[in-house]
């Protein structure tokens, strides 16, 4: 289960406002090579302990303030194949305009929860005008919010939260699930074909429950997996393909829905920032991934090309590039095996759970021969360390001052974790706690 909610509304009514509202401080992709997707279209929150994913529609359209309907649909169209409930943002202090009424006209057909957010009502005065909002004839309930000063967002996320469910890592299934992913015609499609070879191989269908996706079942080279399928999704997207910013979102529920990301970038092409920006989506979604460099049939070679090609790679993924590189072909099936191979040893690394004694054992003696720096003459002394329960290897580090553990030093926890157990391709999160 997936967690996503979409904000949608024509310029300037305070959609990116809202937005980081509801994501606080959390960015998502700072990719500064990316003119298009920038930090302010996605981002994670949690709120009443539900985590969910916040996609900000408005940036391709940003900043122009003569917007058509295409786009519109656009926005739209994203919204419905991505979310799980959609914000149409409107604006109180210039009321109802022809594109908020095009807005609505195709958000009235969708069969997701829309609710209408009546922005920037910054005081008790401007909630008389929020009912003039009800002439759109769309969501279920108006929220009269200001998202400058966040009153009334609070009553909007309690409702949002409402629709989701608390762990949507939470699964009964035990297989990996694996999605495909990769920027328009790297390969997806003739990978998937490849590797399921299809009649035979299809165990059962798993429709997905409020989501588009399908999850599949297999049973493949003696593996049994779970391939997480978005071929709808791919047709539609065909449409929009025009705008990086479209591509990059529509991986977002894939990858929400997954264990492991295959993540396929074209040969020809080497790792560009858009294939980047997938990729810190699947990292900032604490998810396993591999990389497939596909099409690598169409490659001359010597005896360095594959070395260089990923040191090239290594350098753009840092520092996340402990991870498994494959060079592949759907063509002519090159090395698909070892892909799949290499995801569902991503999954087992994923999934494991280091003995507490060992870790602080190990860890412990690390931490002695290279301690944290003191700051400001104050000596830091990591006490225990422990492994949480959580699906993706989150370990906190006991200590009397956390606060003084700088990005650095945690670093080097991360590294020496990731020295003495193979977490190949799978993403850690180091916390600092009080004790
Ligand atoms: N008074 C008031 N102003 C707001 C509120 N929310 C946003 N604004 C202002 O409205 C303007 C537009 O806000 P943005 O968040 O950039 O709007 P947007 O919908 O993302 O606009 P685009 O980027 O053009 O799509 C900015 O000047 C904000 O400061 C609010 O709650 N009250
Ligand atoms: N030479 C070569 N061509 C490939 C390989 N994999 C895919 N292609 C070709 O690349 C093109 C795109 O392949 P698809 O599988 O449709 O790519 P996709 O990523 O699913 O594309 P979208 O559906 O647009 O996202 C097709 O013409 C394929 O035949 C490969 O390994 N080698």
């Amino acid at each position: 289960m997936s967690n996503i909610v979409a904000i949608v509304g024509r310029p300037n009514v305070g959609k990116s406002t809202l937005f980081n509202r509801l994501v606080g401080g959390r960015v998502a992709i700072v990719n500064e090579e990316s003119g298009v997707t920038r930090d302010r279209n996605y981002g994670k929150s949690v709120w009443n302990g539900k985590d969910f994913s916040v996609i900000d529609t408005g940036g391709y359209v940003s900043n122009s303030s003569d917007i058509f309907e295409e786009e519109i649909n656009k926005q739209v169209l994203l919204a419905m194949d991505e979310a799980d409930v959609i914000l149409f943002v409107c604006d109180v202090e210039l009321g109802i305009t022809d594109l908020d009424y095009s807005f609505a006209r195709m958000l009235r057909k969708v069969t997701k929860p829309v609710y209408l957010i009546a922005n920037k009502v910054d005081n008790g005065e401007r909630l008389y005008d929020v009912h003039e909002f009800y002439k759109l004839g769309v969501g279920e309930e108006i929220f009269p919010i200001s998202s400058i000063n966040g009153s009334g967002t609070g009553e909007l996320l309690d409702k949002l939260v409402s629709h989701f469910t608390s762990d949507p890592l939470e699964d009964e299934n035990e297989l990996p699930k694996i999605a495909i992913v990769g920027r328009p015609n790297v390969g997806k499609s003739s990978t998937i074909n490849a590797l399921i070879d299809k009649e035979r191989n299809i165990v059962t269908d798993i429709a997905g429950t409020t989501r588009d996706t399908l999850t599949t079942r297999y049973n493949r080279f003696g593996h049994d997996f779970l391939l997480v399928d978005t071929a709808g999704l791919r047709k539609k997207a065909k449409v929009n393909e025009d705008v990086e910013f479209y591509s990059v979102m529509r991986s977002v529920r894939a990858i929400e829905d997954s264990d492991v990301c295959m993540l396929l970038i074209d040969a020809t092409r080497g790792m560009e920032a858009q294939d980047l920006n997938i990729f810190h989506l699947i990292e900032r979604n604490q998810k396993g991934v591999v990389v497939l460099v596909n099409k690598w049939d169409l490659i001359e070679k010597d005896n360095k090309t594959t070395i260089n090609f990923e040191k090239d790679l290594r350098a753009k993924m840092a520092p996340f590039n402990d991870v498994e590189i494959i060079f592949t072909s759907a063509l002519t099936k090159q090395r698909l095996l070892k892909a799949l191979e290499a995801a569902i040893e991503t999954y087992r690394n994923r999934a494991q759970k280091l003995k507490t004694s060992e870790l602080n054992r190990i860890m412990l003696e690390e931490i002695e021969n290279y301690p944290p720096p003191s700051l400001k003459g104050k000596y830091i002394r990591i006490k225990y360390v422990t492994q949480l329960p959580t699906k993706t290897p989150t370990f906190a580090f006991y200590c009397n001052l956390p606060q003084y553990v700088k990005e650095p030093y945690k670093r080097f926890l991360e590294n020496k974790i990731r020295e003495h157990w193979n977490f190949t391709g799978v993403p850690i999160q180091i916390f600092m706690r009080k004790k």
